[in-house]
């Protein structure tokens, strides 16, 4: 290390390197007296600060060579943010196109940022769902560390995002608020009335005309007896659709209006609002869509973003399953509605939809959020699987055990069977298991149930061996996301 804080010293930044110690070049940074760089040693990831100032002084580390040597915890973030106000995440708004990237591991987001970069999109980098939080055993708090520590190694001054992602009750919305996340994705799918789907017409009827008088001719009037006026949106409400429409949505609009009052209304800072209605059985109805945004907007409230469930299936980590002309044709609707709204559509499970991806771009204008995360998890996958194929048989062989077990989390219509059996695949071959559809979602819905696994005697089965690979193998890693990612991009036209 002394090698490397001698250059600093002497001001001789241009190639910095140390023995045994990787410098990341992009970090170095000068705030006043105080030279700041990030490494990585043997004993892990460091923030290396040369020259006396209050930054130096407030970060907790320990002294090396008259050098401040500061480990990556979460003080040391709160404190980078403080001297460093582009570690610390923002909100965008509605003109700007914007990109979840979910990291479920806390190591993708510099392949993110060297993705991203330059161009016409902006990242929300530390996004993680609550439920992900639960299966992953991390906080929010391991969260928003990650995704600043990674902004600060990568040296990105564009701005980052934290949503705190399909958030159902008040306690996380507030813990996440607290933290300072700056977008929050509000998953009404409580909300939502699914049952009403399975009822006849009469029953639908019948259930309608139990609710208060008011109420109906407040929908009636405004959707039945006032045509819906949509530039580029194809809106025809029928009696019976919107008698549905009513009985499956006006609680979780209510929800909404709540929410919005108590935690975004109320704020002294910008936070973007994402409504997700997308995990539901209901397919999202253009209809649906234009009444529930027409509902919020004549309630006083303002959206960032809205995710409806479109037709078809957005399954987790695969292409777009379903009929791509009425995928089409509703997108257009979707897109239209959000332009008249003034807010951005959000395509939620959007890891690897390619097929449809050049339609989103060109339907939104190319002014959308688009929300990945599983698919990040995967290049992970496919690095252990090329570099250490002992691993990858074992945590592929463990998915299998315990791939009922992860379908209680998420939809997916895996077939098992159609996986290629291990002893079949040579070890050269493994990487091929995450071009195939059946394994990526074997792989996808189990990361929790991988990452959390113990042995008899309570050490992690996996993600000690795991976890060391990707640190060997961080520049493959980012390659492969820089690619992966990169691919989604290109066809939405960023
Ligand atoms: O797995 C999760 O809970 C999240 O990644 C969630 O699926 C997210 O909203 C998303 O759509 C990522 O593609």
């Amino acid at each position: 290390m002394k090698e490397l804080i001698d250059a600093i010293k002497s001001g001789n930044t241009s190639t910095l390197s140390a023995p045994g110690v990787k410098v990341y070049g992009s970090s170095l940074t000068q705030i006043g007296n105080t030279s700041l760089v990030m490494v990585r040693t043997e004993a892990g990831k460091r923030l290396v600060a040369v020259g006396e100032s209050d930054l130096y002084n407030q970060l907790n580390g320990e002294v090396v060579d008259g050098a401040k040597v500061a480990p990556l915890t979460h003080e040391n973030r709160l404190t980078l943010n403080q001297f460093l106000p582009y570690t610390a995440p923002q909100a965008f708004g509605t003109q700007v196109a914007t990109m979840g990237l979910g990291d479920r591991l806390g190591i993708a987001s510099p392949g993110h940022i060297q993705t991203i970069r330059g161009r016409d999109i902006r990242p929300v980098l530390a996004q993680q769902s609550i439920r992900e939080l639960a299966l992953t055993g991390r906080t929010y708090e391991d969260v928003l560390d990650a995704a600043a520590y990674a902004v600060f190694q990568e040296g990105y001054k564009d701005g980052y995002g934290a949503d705190g992602d399909h958030l159902k009750k008040e306690e996380d919305i507030e813990y996440a608020l607290r933290l300072g996340f700056t977008m929050l994705t509000l998953d009404c799918s409580e909300n939502i009335d699914n049952t009403i789907e399975t009822l006849s017409a009469d029953e639908v009827a019948v259930k309608y005309a139990a609710l208060p008088a008011g109420l109906r001719e407040h929908y009636e009037k405004r959707y039945l007896e006032t045509p819906a006026d949509v530039p580029g949106a194809a809106l025809n409400y029928t009696r019976e659709a919107l008698q549905k429409d009513v009985l499956i949505y006006d609680a979780a609009i209510n929800f909404m209006e709540a929410i919005y009052r108590k935690y975004i209304a109320t704020l002294d800072r910008a936070v973007d609002f994402e409504i997700s209605i997308d995990e539901t059985a209901t397919p999202t109805s253009p209809e649906a869509h234009y009444l529930v945004a027409n509902e919020l907007r004549d309630r006083g409230v303002t959206i960032f973003s809205m995710a409806p469930r479109f037709c078809g299936e957005f399954q987790k980590g695969i292409d777009y399953i379903g009929d791509i002309a009425q995928f089409e044709r509703e997108l257009a609707s979707h897109a239209a509605i959000a332009v008249h709204f003034e807010y951005k559509l959000s395509i939620h499970s959007g890891s690897d939809k390619f097929s449809v991806f050049p339609l989103i771009g060109q339907y939104t204008k190319g002014l959308f959020h688009i929300k990945t995360a599983g698919t990040n998890w995967l290049e992970a996958v496919r690095v252990v699987a090329k570099v250490n194929p002992s691993l990858y048989r074992r945590m592929h062989q463990f998915a299998l055990d315990h791939f009922t077990e992860a379908t209680a989390y998420y939809h997916v219509t895996t077939d098992i069977d159609a996986i290629v059996p291990l002893a079949e695949v040579a070890d050269a071959d493994l990487p091929n298991y995450m071009e195939e559809n059946n394994a990526r979602q074997l792989l996808h819905i189990t990361y929790g149930l991988l990452l959390q696994a113990k042995n008899a005697d309570g050490s992690k089965q996996f993600a000690e061996e795991f976890f060391r690979t990707m640190t060997e193998q961080e520049d493959v890693f980012a390659e492969g996301l820089r690619h992966h990612i990169g691919r989604h991009l290109e066809l939405l036209g960023k």
